[in-house]
């Protein structure tokens, strides 16, 4: 820890860095709890990962955004009682403000609608590649962050636009070789639980709460459940009237429940026929007891998971059409979106066998065989890069031997090797390594491709 004046360990906010204490022996070389490096062969999956999800939104037409990864605390705080909110890894900084690193990408999202306003074209269709925290007791020993990817459209009111986006996911999912068959998407609408609740007497007030809280289904026993559902003033029938809608498994049946006007219905029955004409409609299942666990859905709700039910949700998402409404805008502007982590994804891809290791390789590796030919060799290195090439220079004195190691371990298609015979011919000696050639080239030949120096 650095010490302040005292020389005691600085209490927090005191992080006055001043003079570093006399360090005995090594720092802790370990990222902070929680977190994780991306040394290069990790970030090599990182990229590959990362360009999958960039790819598939490009596909769609969508636009790249970002904002910082510390926000205001006030974009977050919110009284569902949801774990995202619970764990907010938020804090006070030097200037007194009530600061938070980000949980999620989607009140971002509406704080950048929000300033556009009016100057904002809708649809808008906007996805983020970005890292999200949470400050949870590092008692569970889980990640404190992960990298989410988001898609979201903004002004779109129908389904068209949850279908658009459940599309992107099942090309993702096509992308990195999964199939229906190793992957399901759950999809229910939260209008299901809100007629199940009215009918029941439910104060609408409380709806958020009780989606929360019928959320941990999954995760806690069922008698767990019912006694939030008691403490939030839910009536003991009401509870097994909920569960009871919750198993239903097709979308007659819940018509049947909520009868022919249910505005619930509807919206499943268009996703699914809009899913038939994308061709996706045999990743999807109905599935009422998916509610999701952020209080500010209002429709639509869908999480994708393993067939095998092995591993948690790989994304999840649907509509939220009330949010800019929760942030102090009059008029309501309709959003739907989705959330798709880097984790659970490449449990999943391990798994299946399916995780690329992706090596790192250069094209050339260009070698001086004398010193005094190292501004050559810069310069031949230089040509090709502006041809893009991707270039290593070797940057001390090497014997070829050496070279030529090193050309192999960075699985060069090329080894240039710049000797002082040749290059008073104007030529190096290329050695090609996929056919084990070599032969003397003129350098001019060598840098045709490159393209000419930028104009002075
Ligand atoms: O999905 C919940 C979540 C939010 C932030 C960081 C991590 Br790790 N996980």
């Amino acid at each position: 820890a650095v010490a302040n004046e005292a020389g005691a360990p600085a209490k927090p906010g005191e992080g006055k860095v001043t003079q570093p204490v006399e360090r005995k022996g090594m720092i802790d070389t370990q990222p902070p709890r929680g977190t994780r490096d991306f040394p290069p062969e990790d970030m090599r999956l990182r990229n590959w990962l990362f360009g999958e999800f960039a790819a598939v939104s490009t596909a769609f037409g969508f636009e790249q955004f970002d904002a910082p990864v510390l926000e205001s605390e006030e974009l977050f705080v919110r009284k569902a009682g949801e774990e995202i909110t619970e764990q907010l890894y938020n804090f006070e900084d030097k200037g007194g403000r009530r600061v938070a690193l980000r949980p999620e990408l989607t009140p971002s999202l509406a704080r950048l609608v929000l300033q556009r306003g009016k100057q904002l074209p809708l649809p808008a269709k906007w996805f983020a590649i970005g890292q999200c925290w949470r400050y949870e007791r590092m008692t569970r020993g889980r990640r404190r962050e992960h990298y989410q990817w988001n898609m979201d459209i903004v002004g779109v009111p129908g389904v068209e636009a949850e279908a658009e986006l459940l599309a992107a996911i099942v090309m993702f999912f096509q992308r990195v070789g999964l199939t229906a068959a190793d992957v399901g998407i759950k999809v229910s609408n939260r209008k299901v639980l809100q007629s199940v609740l009215t009918q029941y007497g439910v104060p609408p007030e409380s709806f958020a709460k009780v989606c929360v809280i019928v959320d941990k289904l999954d995760k806690l026993p069922r008698e767990k459940v019912e006694e939030e559902l008691r403490a939030l003033g839910v009536a003991a029938s009401t509870i097994d009237g909920v569960l009871g809608a919750l198993q239903l498994r097709d979308l007659e049946a819940l018509a049947a429940l909520l009868g022919p006007e249910s505005e619930a219905v509807a919206e499943l029955r268009k996703l699914w026929e809009l899913a038939a004409g994308y061709g996706f409609q045999d990743w999807l299942v109905f599935d009422p007891s998916v509610v999701r666990g952020l209080a500010y859905y209002t429709g639509t709700v869908f999480e994708a998971r393993d067939r095998a039910g092995q591993l948690r949700a790989i994304c999840g998402g649907g509509r939220y059409d009330k949010l800019l409404a929760t942030f102090g805008a009059t008029d309501n502007t309709p959003m739907a979106g989705f959330g798709f982590g880097d984790a659970v994804i490449v449990e999943l891809l391990k798994e299946r066998g399916l995780l690329p290791a992706p090596g790192h390789r250069v094209d050339d590796v260009v070698v001086p065989l004398d010193g005094a030919l190292r501004p050559a060799a810069a310069g031949i290195a230089t040509a090709l890069r502006r041809g893009g090439r991707s270039v290593d220079l070797v940057l001390e004195a090497k014997k070829m031997k050496w070279a030529f190691k090193h050309a192999e371990k960075l699985g060069a298609a090329r080894l240039v090797l710049v000797g002082t015979s040749e290059w008073e011919r104007g030529a190096v000696v290329v050695k090609d390594l996929a056919k084990f050639e070599q032969k003397e080239m003129p350098v001019a030949e060598l840098t045709a491709g490159a393209a000419p120096p930028p104009a002075a």
